[in-house]
């Protein structure tokens, strides 16, 4: 078993994250339950940030908030000295609950709506990644009507097919995002940003998609661009003072995958960048990425109860655990496979092959098949690891389920800092129908 971050197993043969006893986390707070390795967070910001640094390269590192957006992360992003990257009103206003330093958030988004670009132009934000005409549309005519100036990025579409997940492919040329780099969308885009007196065109962007192990499709991805960065220098006279790589970078969830360290990634972009820059006569722009999963995934685990199990003769032996789908929606989605222990007894022989269900009344509710395990027993408690990422910022109330509370552990200390929803949260909004208002 692989055990990340600050996870041990402690005296007790409990499974024990950022000093704090998972047993105890599941009795104090219950379960389905994500708990989050604070340090862990952090030696991944640090990661990024210092690559940078020991390069002497200008850059930022905006968190993609859409991995796991809470108040409390947002605060934890902010003491690294992090940027923050968000793609809607919601990401915007809990960055905004959390006091983040509005000029180091990014808004991304392939629609965002008038009143979410309003939003972003009241508050002054740091910039907008600007997807579509549309949107450059709106914002001349919204910075007009605020009488402001955005800073804003050009979202492009290079073209490239990384390997992943097809669902989690961004920057190939089918693909909803961006303006194409191939077809004349881009030189277009640029023309109608540097027209629009409200608009001040700080760089250009890509993301070429999520859960990416090889640093090819970001060597790739800066050529692309700097083959067109070199093109309009020569031709309208633009150089961006900034870069925007993306996100993507694989994180390990099984044994399967074999991540390469963040710092080898940034290390790749960072050389080819000084490459392209030297070859081609392009000054060297600030360098800007978006990590998501890199930053949060290894450092959350769900605990779950064990419950009911279903023995199939010489099929299958089912166990259920009281979360599934709505908590995690990832192995329905994306086939995504993980790893799995159980935190009240990891030195126990694992002597059965099981396969974890849901509690959703959905046959694909299934979090994990074939998994070597202890012989679990109603009241076990089942650590899933690395599901920091797209967990908790994937959930849903399917079936009614109330979303799970999220606790912080950190040198032996644990915050509450989501609280678990309660029926009357999942009702909230329900208004009766009265027929006699009926027309
Ligand atoms: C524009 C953009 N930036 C950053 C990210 C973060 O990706 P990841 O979580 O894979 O690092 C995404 C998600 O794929 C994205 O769409
Ligand atoms: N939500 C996806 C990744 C999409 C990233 C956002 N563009 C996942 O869980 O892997």
């Amino acid at each position: 078993m692989f055990l990340h971050g600050t996870s041990r197993i402690n005296e007790q043969g409990h499974l024990e994250i950022g000093g704090v006893d998972a047993v105890k986390l599941g009795k104090e707070f219950g379960t389905p339950l994500y708990v989050y390795d604070v340090a862990l967070i952090r030696q991944r910001a640090r990661g990024f940030k210092e690559t940078f640094e020991k390069h002497n390269i200008k850059a930022q590192v905006a968190y993609a908030s859409k991995a796991f957006s809470t108040v409390a992360m947002v605060q934890v992003v902010d003491q690294e000295g992090l940027s923050l990257d968000v793609v809607s009103g919601g990401e915007l206003y809990t960055a905004l609950a959390a006091n983040f330093p509005k000029e180091r958030i990014h808004f991304h988004g392939n629609n965002k709506s008038r009143a979410e670009l309003e939003m972003a132009i009241k508050e002054d934000i740091g910039c907008i990644v600007v997807d579509n005409f549309y949107e450059i549309a709106l914002l001349q005519e919204l910075t007009e009507q605020y009488r402001k100036t955005m800073p804003v990025l050009l979202r492009l579409t290079p073209g490239i097919e990384a390997h992943t997940h097809d669902y989690i492919l961004t920057g190939q040329e089918d693909s909803k995002f961006g303006f194409d780099l191939q077809n004349g969308q881009a030189d277009e885009a640029i023309k109608a940003v540097m027209e629009t007196s409200g608009i001040n065109l700080l760089g250009i962007h890509c993301h070429i998609g999520s859960q990416i192990f090889e640093t090819t499709g970001f060597v790739m991805a800066t050529q692309k661009l700097f083959s067109k960065m070199k093109e309009w220098k020569e031709t309208i006279g633009y150089v961006p003072e900034v870069l925007n790589l993306g996100g993507g970078f694989g994180i390990r969830y099984t044994e399967e995958d074999q991540p390469i360290p963040v710092s080898e990634y940034v290390e790749v972009i960072i050389e080819e960048v000084k490459k392209q820059s030297a070859q081609l006569d392009v000054p060297i722009p600030e360098i800007w990425i978006e990590p998501g999963r890199s930053l949060v995934g290894d450092a959350g685990t769900t605990l779950y109860s064990v419950g009911s199990r279903k023995h199939v003769p010489n099929i299958r032996e089912y166990v259920a655990i009281d979360g599934g789908m709505n908590d995690n929606i990832r192995p329905a989605l994306y086939q995504a496979k993980y790893e799995a222990a159980l935190a009240n007894r990891m030195n126990d022989v694992k002597d059965e092959l099981v396969s974890i269900a849901g509690k959703c009344c959905e046959s694909g509710d299934m979090l994990m098949w074939d998994l070597s395990l202890p012989t679990a027993r109603p009241g076990d408690i089942l650590a899933m690891f690395c599901t920091g990422a797209y967990g908790y910022s994937m959930a849903s109330q399917y079936n009614r389920l109330p979303k799970p509370a999220v606790v912080f552990v950190e040198d032996g200390d644990a915050q509450l800092v989501v609280q678990r929803e309660t029926y009357e949260d999942i009702i909230k909004n329900d208004l009766k129908y009265n027929v006699a208002l009926k027309k």
